[in-house]
């Protein structure tokens, strides 16, 4: 699979979502996140905007659940036009039947960590997700610095991906941006996340081009990607 870069709307103006998510079409998927001060100490937005939100552009929603009881919210969002629903596993009561039913809606089920959280004990679960997402910062805010010490958690699972044959799309959201996304490519993610570095840019749309160039520049030499 090529790279992909996934522009986060929570560095948008959200008085505009409209406009700002047309300035990034051309990119793979418009990340959405949403939270619900309570799995995080933030909040943003919820299914009504999600819904209108996919009225308003072409690309396709990866929305990431930083709320408590995904369970009960994630068919929501399915049903509001996300084609991606990412849940939290320390959030989640049953993610494998969460998985199974977001599969089943017609979305593709990605499940996250945060930082803290170790990937291990989730190996047997990896068949069931679509995308795993390894958190690079805290979840709940925006413009953080990037966790390097995410870097061989990002390598391990790639190396249980590959070790199963699986095709799940790994993707990494938090401080992703020219500086960090070549490691976190190399380490072995192919679905970057970047918030503050695209909506900070001048020309959000170029800023996605260069940082898919630059990850996939990356890619193209790195040995987990062989054959990929
Ligand atoms: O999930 C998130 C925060 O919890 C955001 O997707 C992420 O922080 C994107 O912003 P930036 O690229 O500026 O770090
Ligand atoms: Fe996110």
């Amino acid at each position: 699979m090529a790279v992909q870069i996934n522009p986060s709307i929570l560095s948008a103006d959200f008085s505009r979502l409209a406009e700002e998510a047309k300035a990034v079409e051309g990119a793979d998927w418009l990340h959405v996140d949403v939270m619900d001060n309570h799995f995080v100490p933030n909040l943003t937005l919820g299914v009504p905007v999600v819904e209108s939100l996919a009225k308003a552009t072409d690309t396709p929603l990866d929305c990431h659940l930083m709320i408590e009881d995904p369970d009960r919210w994630a068919p929501q969002y399915i049903e509001a036009g996300a084609g991606s629903v990412t849940f939290h596993v320390e959030a989640a009561a049953a993610p494998v039947r969460l998985a199974r039913e977001i599969r089943a809606k017609g979305a593709r089920a990605s499940m996250a960590l945060r930082p803290a959280t170790p990937i291990e004990p989730y190996e047997d679960l990896l068949p069931e997700l679509d995308m795993l997402l390894i958190m690079t910062v805290e979840p709940g805010f925006g413009g953080q610095a990037f966790l390097d010490i995410m870097l061989p958690k990002i390598r391990r699972t790639r190396e249980l991906i590959s070790k199963h044959g699986l095709q799940l799309w790994l993707q990494v959201d938090g401080g992703v941006s020219a500086s960090t996304i070549e490691q976190c490519a190399e380490a072995g993610a192919d679905v970057f996340v970047a918030g503050s570095a695209v909506y900070g840019a001048d020309d959000p749309a170029e800023a996605v081009r260069k940082l898919r160039d630059q990850a996939a520049a990356v890619t193209a030499s790195a040995a987990w990607a062989c054959g990929h």
